[in-house]
């Protein structure tokens, strides 16, 4: 029997075992014909940084090779374990999992990993969680599905960034002017909705303008175009990051709002809470469900 083969059947056979919600594939593993227990099985994209550790993890002279060796293997599982938490995040945001084990099989160069992973456990569910407690779930999960949608495709082959402040409306809009002219002004609510599908193609098109959305905890827009008024001082947040990340942080340290963020450079989407990043994660393509 071929590797791969085997590894599909042990993931199939340890899933049906923890009574696992799904099988998450990266790489081309084929289930096909496998049982999996009516276990469904879904594949997501490769880990965009795995080429970036192979490269960093080889070709170093006058290193033991067998250190050399175990210390790419110990990177790319932690690398791996990583990418399986944040597409299982991803699932979890988007609605198709609920929670759970999710049993994860990527494979890499030369190596694969059958991972098993508690979604309960997953930090950025846990973050995501969080945040639920001050906005409304379905409204947080509107706006990171919007998200990783501008930070996947952007705007007419261009890349885009922008910012969501949620939740402390009134707050954030005493802290904050309009830049640009507010296309939210005057519209009723239906058409300002994050919740409604039919405003995602506006929102995505007034993303592209300078400034911020600001969003109530109910996820009705009143603002896009919109610069905070923030004192960026003492705001600790990675190094590197510019205007929009430090005033986003400092926004939700001055209240009680939930900043979320798409860096235009690097499609990375962040959240900011009580002036701390709780959530950073690269976009990835949802998954695509095989069986
Ligand atoms: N205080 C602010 N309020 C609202 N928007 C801001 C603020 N400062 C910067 N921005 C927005 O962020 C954009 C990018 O600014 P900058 O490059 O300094 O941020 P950044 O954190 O490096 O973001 P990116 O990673 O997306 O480039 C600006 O063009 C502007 O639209």
């Amino acid at each position: 029997m071929d590797r791969a083969r085997i590894i599909a059947e042990t993931a199939a056979r340890i899933s049906m075992e923890v009574d696992a919600a799904a099988i998450m594939v990266s790489g081309e593993l084929n289930f096909e014909g496998i049982e999996t227990g009516g276990i469904p099985v879904y594949y997501i994209s490769m880990r965009p940084k795995s080429i970036i550790d192979h490269l960093v993890a080889t070709g170093k002279d006058g290193k033991n090779p067998l250190k050399e060796l175990s210390d790419q293997i110990s990177q790319q599982a932690a690398g791996n374990a990583d990418h399986l938490q944040q597409a299982a995040a991803i699932e979890y945001v988007l609605g198709e999992q609920k929670g759970g084990i999710i049993v994860g099989v990527i494979e890499t160069r030369g190596s694969s990993s059958i991972i098993v992973h508690n979604l309960d456990e997953n930090p950025i569910v846990k973050a995501v969680k969080e945040c639920q407690e001050r906005i409304k779930p379905e409204v947080m999960s509107a706006i990171m599905k919007i998200s990783f949608d501008i930070a996947l495709t952007g705007r007419e082959g261009q890349k885009i960034g922008t910012a969501f402040i949620i939740g402390d409306s009134e707050e954030v809009l005493k802290r904050s002017h309009q830049i640009i002219l507010n296309p939210y002004a005057g519209h009723d609510e239906i058409y300002r909705n994050v919740l409604d599908k039919r405003n995602w193609e506006s929102i995505k098109e007034f993303a592209q303008l300078d400034g911020v959305f600001v969003v109530d905890e109910s996820g009705i827009i009143h603002a896009a175009g919109r610069y905070l008024d923030v004192d960026g001082k003492n705001v600790d947040i990675e190094k590197g990051l510019g205007g929009r990340h430090v005033s986003a942080a400092a926004i939700s340290r001055d209240t009680v709002a939930i900043a979320v963020t798409i860096s235009e450079s690097g499609g990375v989407l962040r959240i900011y809470k009580d002036a701390k990043e709780i959530i950073c994660m690269e976009c990835m393509r949802p998954a695509i469900r095989y069986i």
